[in-house]
């Protein structure tokens, strides 16, 4: 079920995901909230409803919620409210899963204002790409994707989105990131900004996740994500390295592996980036049969036999 506000990022994600659903011949739902805060949001959901069904969401719902007389200020009152109706109506429907439309955008905003109030790793890895919520999975598809795309989307599709007030409403800190600070910081240190914001996201939400999985060890608590293979055994298999005691470990603990063993090849450390280590993780995780990777220093690596090996 697709979370949609009405706004371009959900607009654009339900369109996508009309267009997909489709195609692999299953049924998606809709579900867009009605706050209840502003004049005219009744007539916002109905209109987002409509055109849901007309494009072939089912089940579609507009659900009213009541945010007065919840906890906290009016933005994490009317959170909760939405979190819960959306929850609520994923389980109504049996969904797999609920789809938000977070955009990359969203997810530098989140690391900035994370940075500004002194949050650890774990604030500083920014919104998840899934979690879960009363049994309930919540996924983030668009968290690659730039919020001038979504616009851009809508644009193209004839679909004219909603502009939620609150997104422009200075009073709010997360409105003056996307005003003012963000902007300036992309005027000054140029239009990578954005980009690397969230990718710091992505870093830190794999440390965490590494150290997340060691806790529970320690605890010896079940294993967090049992679809991980959990491999003790050596990462060093004669002059290279085994892929499956690779593919067990943790993400940020692999690519700290594969970026010391680049080293030891005699990659200088100077000119290895992350993309070289993205490669050298693809060879063991998006593997299919992809050639070498070029590593800096005319180091060459492959996969051969289940190993990760230099090769000429
Ligand atoms: N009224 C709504 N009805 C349905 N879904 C909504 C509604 N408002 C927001 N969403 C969903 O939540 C996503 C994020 O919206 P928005 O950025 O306005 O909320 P946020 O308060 O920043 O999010 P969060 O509460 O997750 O931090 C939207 O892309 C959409 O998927």
């Amino acid at each position: 079920m697709v979370a949609c506000s009405g706004g371009a990022d959900s607009l654009a994600l339900a369109a996508a995901t009309a267009f997909v659903a489709s195609r692999l011949g299953r049924p998606a739902g809709l579900v867009t909230v009605d706050h209840g805060l502003q004049a005219g949001s009744a007539e916002r959901a109905t209109a987002v409803a409509e055109w849901a069904g007309r494009v072939g969401f089912d089940p579609v719902e507009a659900v009213p919620v009541t945010v007065a007389g919840r906890p906290g200020g009016p933005e994490a009152a009317a959170r909760q409210a939405r979190y819960q109706a959306l929850t609520a109506a994923a389980r109504r429907h049996d969904a797999v899963a609920v789809l938000l439309g977070h955009t990359r955008d969203d997810q530098a905003e989140t690391v900035l204002l994370a940075l500004a109030r002194g949050a650890g790793p774990r604030g500083l890895a920014g919104m998840p790409a899934r979690r879960e919520l009363q049994g309930v999975p919540l996924l983030r598809p668009l968290l690659d994707v730039s919020r001038a795309q979504t616009r851009d989307a809508c644009a193209a599709l004839g679909l004219t989105p909603w502009q939620d007030p609150h997104n422009t409403d200075p009073s709010y800190a997360r409105a003056r990131v996307r005003a003012d600070a963000l902007p300036a910081l992309v005027a000054a240190l140029g239009d990578g900004v954005v980009d690397n914001l969230a990718r710091t996201a992505r870093l830190l939400a794999a440390d965490t996740a590494a150290l997340d999985d060691l806790a529970a060890a320690a605890l010896g608590a079940p294993q967090p994500r049992p679809d991980r293979v959990a491999v003790d055994r050596p990462v060093r298999d004669g002059g290279g390295l085994s892929v499956v005691a690779l593919a067990g470990l943790p993400g940020a603990v692999r690519s700290r592996v594969l970026h010391a063993w680049a080293r030891e090849l005699g990659a200088p450390p100077g000119a290895l980036s992350h993309r070289h280590v993205d490669a050298l993780d693809a060879l063991v995780t998006a593997w299919r049969g992809q050639g070498a990777t070029a590593l800096p220093g005319g180091v060459r690596v492959g996969r051969r036999d289940g190993r990760l090996v230099p090769v000429d």
